[in-house]
């Protein structure tokens, strides 16, 4: 055989084992060829079993075929691509909806292709699809105390629903594609903590946390948010998460009262030692996954004793609450704030910086200064020193931190109270104020 012959055979092999249909025609539809595939696909369409113009087979679900042809005038092309064809296949005594695809292309003056393709399972599996979406929208939009959303794997928004509207106030403009704390109060995630859920959620099942949330208007209301992975088999970046934020103020009572048996401090509601050191593992475990830095600031009140002495137990008691208080005000919802113990206080910064943690600290020994107590009459005036320090310089825990931090508040006692110190890894310890 000459080469040309083996190579039309080969062709020939591959019109009759491809696994769509292929007809060639001529432009007004008479086919010269066609394979098994198509001649078993167009089988339904042909009248008496005659299948000489593919035109006419396709008259009855395509009518306009003829004329499409007619009108592409290029010399060669793509005439339709993957026109979806829906038809009976006849089936005695049964309603039998099939699918094909077909794409026709102009490969000369005189002949055509057709690439002929059974759709049928692929549209039924897309009815499934939007039917079950439907009703997932329609068990959505029903919803009125859940939000439901998808979040993508770097925690933005992806979808809308009417729920999601009704529980925050916010709009579908102002929610697609944001980060998914948007609905947190401001300082209650850092990018850090948003993206910590994701993987949390990815190692144990789910993410569930207790947290101020924030309407539209900004209104808070105090939710229970669940994030649990979509399972995909894809790479990590087409990762899917599901967010449910549920407003629970009504069971925020009970659970508060709860929580502060176990981890506040009794005199002034701040998180205990315990709170504090379970939450600074946290953080310090997520720190040996992503690195970041992590600042702690040690508070104590100067000279408490005399307070005592001159005001009496209780008035030292309300300074301690108001020491609190403002502590409460001027950190960010996501510092961990604790009373470690009598005068002293801690304050965890997750992703900060030691200078961003000192301006902090400064920030707080001002405001602690320039504003006294009342106190049953009396105007007490008190002050507070501070040690800070941060995860730099080969420190992997939060012994070692408090440590460092302790070192400069015991500096700044020495250097005459009501000012900062700073631990350095260099010059160990350096004064800000
Ligand atoms: N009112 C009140 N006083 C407390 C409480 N816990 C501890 N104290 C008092 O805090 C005082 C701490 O005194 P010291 O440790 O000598 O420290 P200081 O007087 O603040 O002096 P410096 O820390 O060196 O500035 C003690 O008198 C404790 O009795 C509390 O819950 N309420």
């Amino acid at each position: 055989m000459t080469r040309l012959e083996d190579e039309y055979e080969a062709l020939i092999q591959f019109l009759y084992l491809a696994p769509v249909g292929l007809v060639q025609l001529e432009h007004d539809g008479g086919i010269m060829m066609l394979n098994p595939v198509s001649a078993q696909l167009l089988m339904p369409m042909t009248q008496n079993g005659e299948l000489t113009n593919l035109f006419d087979a396709l008259s009855g679900v395509a009518p306009d075929l003829r004329q499409r042809c007619a009108a592409f005038t290029a010399p060669h092309g793509r005439i339709c691509d993957a026109l979806r064809l829906q038809f009976s296949a006849g089936t005695p005594g049964k309603k039998d909806t099939q699918f094909l695809s077909l794409s026709l292309l102009k490969l000369d003056d005189s002949r055509l292709m057709a690439v002929l393709e059974d759709i049928t399972g692929q549209v039924r599996r897309e009815e499934i699809l939007s039917r079950n979406k439907a009703w997932l929208n329609a068990i959505l939009a029903g919803i009125s105390d859940y939000a439901v959303m998808s979040i993508n794997s770097e925690g933005l928004v992806e979808d809308w629903n009417d729920s999601i509207g009704r529980l925050t106030g916010w709009g579908e403009g102002e929610i697609l594609g944001q980060p998914y704390d948007r609905f947190f109060m401001p300082g209650a995630s850092t990018p850090d903590a948003l993206t910590d859920r994701l993987r949390e959620a990815e190692d144990c099942g789910w993410s569930l946390r207790e947290v101020q949330c924030r309407r539209h208007d900004g209104t808070p209301f105090f939710a229970s948010t669940l994030i649990v992975p979509v399972h995909s088999a894809g790479p990590t970046s087409d990762r899917r998460y599901c967010l449910v934020i549920r407003n629970i103020a009504d069971k925020k009572e009970a659970l508060e009262s709860q929580f502060k048996a176990a981890y506040c401090d009794y005199l002034t509601g701040l998180p205990n030692r315990r709170a504090f050191f379970e939450e600074a593992q946290r953080e310090f475990d997520r720190m040996q996954i992503v690195p970041r830095h992590i600042s702690l600031i040690l508070f104590d009140a100067d000279n408490f004793k005399r307070i005592n002495d001159r005001y009496g137990h209780p008035a030292g008691d309300a300074v301690l609450c108001d020491l609190a208080d403002r502590m409460r005000q001027s950190f960010r919802m996501v510092d961990s704030l604790c009373r470690m113990g009598g005068e002293e206080f801690a304050v965890l910064l997750p992703s900060t910086d030691l200078d961003a943690a000192l301006a902090g600290a400064e920030r707080f020994r001002q405001l602690v200064e320039s504003q006294p107590v009342t106190f049953d009459g009396e105007v007490i005036a008190y002050s507070v020193s501070g040690g800070v320090a941060t995860n730099e310089a080969g420190c992997i825990d939060i012994d070692e931190l408090i440590k460092r931090a302790d070192r400069a508040l015991y500096e700044a006692k020495q250097k005459g109270r009501n000012r900062i110190c700073a631990w350095d890894q260099r010059t160990e310890l350096k004064v800000v104020a």
